[in-house]
């Protein structure tokens, strides 16, 4: 489990530009070294605001979209096209933009798939366990890329604190009884997002300052799920300064100020 590095840029605006620079560089990257990549998105603010900046700029067609599988932390178990989605959010900012390979994009099923969610949590399972390979060791991908974005109450994917599914052991679950609606959702569950390469944990705003304090300061993730999510080879912190205003600086090693 890797040490997280933080990053802090001036707001909101220019955190969602270093992100996308950021993550097409990481993709780019990794399709050198692996032929493809494995990129799991998030919802949210910092998320959606991440995929525009991403299609904003011409650096996008560096990335092989083709070559490219993505996968959703969580979703809110609403039907397709429901603007509430995440799904739908990241089709809009990005995914309708760019040629990506339909068979590559993986959005967890909803209600109007006639599956319940269990079932649907299931069935995600089944498609991250087809796509591993021999050398990934587990039930999912090595991700190249796992975004997540923080909520105000350190939750992060549709892991809420005290809840459930911070115990569950399967790669996903479903969760009931969300504090933040829609209430069903499902989620990756915390072994699948450690066994990502990579976890980027991004924020915006003094609503999640206090969040990210106590995930860099020695929180429970089950108190603050934020504080669990680590990757295998790296973990980046990647803020604004409003959501930076509770570290110290000593945390913080570099920044674009
Ligand atoms: O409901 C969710 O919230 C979090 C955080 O969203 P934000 O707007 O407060 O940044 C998001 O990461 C997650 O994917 C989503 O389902």
């Amino acid at each position: 489990m890797s040490v997280p590095t933080v990053l802090v840029h001036r707001d909101a605006g220019v955190l969602a530009q270093a992100v996308a620079a950021r993550l097409i560089t990481r993709l780019v990257d990794a399709q050198a070294a692996r032929g493809s990549a494995h990129l799991v998105l998030t919802g949210g603010g910092m998320g959606i605001a991440t995929l525009a900046a991403v299609a904003a700029t011409p650096a996008r067609d560096a990335v092989d979209w083709r070559r490219l599988d993505i996968w959703w932390g969580d979703e809110r178990f609403l039907p397709a096209g429901d603007p509430e989605r995440n799904e739908t959010g990241a089709r809009q900012a990005l995914l309708d933009q760019v040629g990506v390979d339909p068979a590559r994009v993986h959005p967890m099923a909803g209600p109007d798939s006639g599956l319940t969610p269990e079932e649907s949590a299931a069935w995600y399972a089944e498609e991250l366990a087809a796509a591993a390979r021999p050398e990934d060791h587990g039930p999912v991908p090595s991700f190249d890329v796992l975004l997540l974005g923080v909520g105000p109450d350190g939750h992060v994917a549709s892991l809420f604190p005290e809840m459930p599914a911070l115990h569950d052991e399967r790669p996903v679950t479903a969760v009931h009884g969300s504090p933040k609606p829609p209430p069903t959702r499902i989620t990756l569950t915390r072994p699948s997002i450690a066994a990502a390469r990579e976890v980027w944990l991004v924020a915006a705003g003094a609503d999640k300052a206090t969040a990210v304090h106590l995930a860099l300061q020695g929180a429970g993730p089950i108190q603050v799920p934020a504080a669990g999510a680590r990757g295998r080879a790296g973990t980046l912190f990647m803020l604004d300064r409003a959501a930076a205003g509770k570290l110290p600086a000593s945390l913080v090693r570099s920044a674009a100020r």
